[in-house]
């Protein structure tokens, strides 16, 4: 989801700036992601936007896929000949339409490949089509992936020694040093990295343009590390799902009763969950905070690291003897929860996230301060990012790491101290988020950084 969403919001903001452009969605479906469908389709009713939703794919052809993103890869490789098809049609049914006969089809002025599609690009060079990639994270970790990439391709250094040396990494996208210990896995680990990353990194040098969804006043550092070689690189963000009435949620109807700024959130994302021991830390760093909160408690798909998490039917199951009882009225244990509009709530004061980038955003535009938690993918260099280079989130975790097999518990008493923080009404954090929030919403206004980056797109795709 965190692709998804902001791709269809890429779009919305393509067609709702331009009169003159449509866009086409096409959305290939992992297997077993039950969410996919009715949240794309959820997300918009603009007329010059359609989807096309692939069927799934039969979940036996993955089987030997050692994790999603490695799945996720092999489904991409397969829809490559329906691509191919598509985009033929989309070329050659080009003209003005008949007198009784269907509006003609637009004509295709670009693909648009989300970060991971980029098998794509060949297929969009087979007919000489710009292709931009969209690239969903932050612009300081794109940073670390072309510096790594030009470590490997043209130094000839070897990225998996590097990432697990004792030595702090200078990386120009990051302020600081960056400790080996927080280089993602996708990064370091021979297989993910050789097979997959630097593949990616290879192929976005070929696009005629990146699109993050980040914006200049936050990412200033990074976005001027890039060198000669990086295609351009336009700053649309940040991509932030519109407000809608709010739904009638039972979660959001209980957060009206309570005081400003008084619940902490904790959520990790479409694919966070945590065992049994860890969910008691935090249970019981809940208790010792006497911290109100909603917190969206996922159990992990029988094939962990391969699945997506889903919800359970009972939750003293995993949970300590009585604690829903003693937090009753207190807080919330939930499944899958409205971050954005939770976020959006004046009674939310804090939020314990995993630091996905879209849940970042949310956190910056809504104004709710962050404490970091890790789980997944490049979540350890964005909690990096936020807590050291730019002091925008207090720390529970940097280099917290599920797919690691030696990964310690965080403590009960860790987890508290960085609820107290994040929950702190007169911090400096808080006002910096604040401050950031201001800029976040003027990024985006016309004229604003953003904004005008848009437009530099468009004109060039024009
Ligand atoms: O219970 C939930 C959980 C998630 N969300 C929404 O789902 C999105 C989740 O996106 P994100 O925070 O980016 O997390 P992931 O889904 O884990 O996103 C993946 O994609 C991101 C963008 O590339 C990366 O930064 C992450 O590390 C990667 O895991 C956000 O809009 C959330 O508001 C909900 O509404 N309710």
């Amino acid at each position: 989801m965190g692709h998804a969403g902001q791709l269809i919001e890429l779009a919305q903001l393509f067609v709702k700036t331009f009169n003159h452009i449509t866009a086409t969605v096409l959305v290939m479906k992992l297997p077993g992601d039950t969410i996919s469908t009715n949240y794309t389709d959820s997300f918009t009713d603009h007329t010059r936007i359609k989807f096309i939703h692939f069927p799934p794919m039969d979940l036996d052809l993955f089987q030997d896929c050692p994790t999603v993103g490695f799945t996720a890869d092999a489904v991409i490789n397969c829809h490559k000949p329906i691509i191919r098809e598509l985009v033929a049609s989309r070329l050659t049914r080009l003209g003005p339409s008949e007198p009784d006969g269907p509006d003609p089809v637009p004509k295709l002025g670009a693909l648009v490949v989300d970060m991971f599609c980029t098998p794509m690009i060949d297929v969009a060079k087979e007919f000489n089509l710009p292709t931009y990639v969209f690239f969903s994270s932050n612009a300081a970790f794109l940073g670390i992936m072309f510096y790594f990439q030009t470590l490997q391709d043209e130094l000839g250094q070897d990225i998996h020694e590097l990432s697990h040396s004792s030595t702090e990494l200078l990386v120009p996208s990051y302020a600081n040093p960056v400790s080996p210990s927080i280089v993602p896995i996708v990064l370091s680990d021979r297989d993910q990295w050789s097979k997959r990353f630097i593949r990616y990194t290879r192929k976005y040098r070929e696009a005629k343009g990146i699109i993050v969804n980040t914006f200049l006043e936050l990412e200033h550092h990074a976005l001027h590390s890039f060198d000669d070689n990086t295609p351009p690189v336009y700053t649309v963000g940040p991509l932030i799902k519109p407000e809608k009435p709010k739904p009638k949620d039972e979660v959001l109807d209980w957060l009206k009763g309570q005081p400003k700024s008084s619940v902490l959130l904790l959520c990790f994302g479409s694919r966070g969950w945590f065992g049994v021991d860890q969910v008691r830390e935090i249970a019981v760093a809940l208790e010792r905070s006497g911290c109100r909160f909603i917190w969206s408690l996922r159990r992990p798909s029988p094939e962990e690291h391969k699945g997506f998490p889903g919800d359970y039917t009972d939750y003293s199951e995993v949970l300590p003897d009585g604690f829903l009882e003693r937090t009753d009225g207190k807080g919330k244990v939930v499944g899958w929860v409205p971050q954005a509009e939770v976020l959006d709530d004046v009674a939310t004061g804090g939020f314990v996230s995993h630091c996905g980038w879209n849940s970042i955003l949310e956190s910056l535009w809504y104004g709710v301060p962050v404490a970091t938690w890790p789980i997944y993918a490049e979540q350890q260099l964005d909690a990096f990012q936020m807590v050291k280079d730019l002091g925008l989130a207090v720390e529970i975790s940097l280099d917290y790491n599920q797919m690691n097999k030696s990964q310690k518990l965080v403590p009960a008493e860790t987890i508290e101290k960085g609820i107290r923080e994040v929950m702190d009404c007169d911090s400096v954090v808080r006002a910096k988020v604040k401050e950031m929030s201001a800029k976040s919403r003027m990024a985006r206004e016309e004229g604003g950084s953003s904004y005008m980056s848009l437009r530099r797109l468009v004109d060039n795709i024009m």
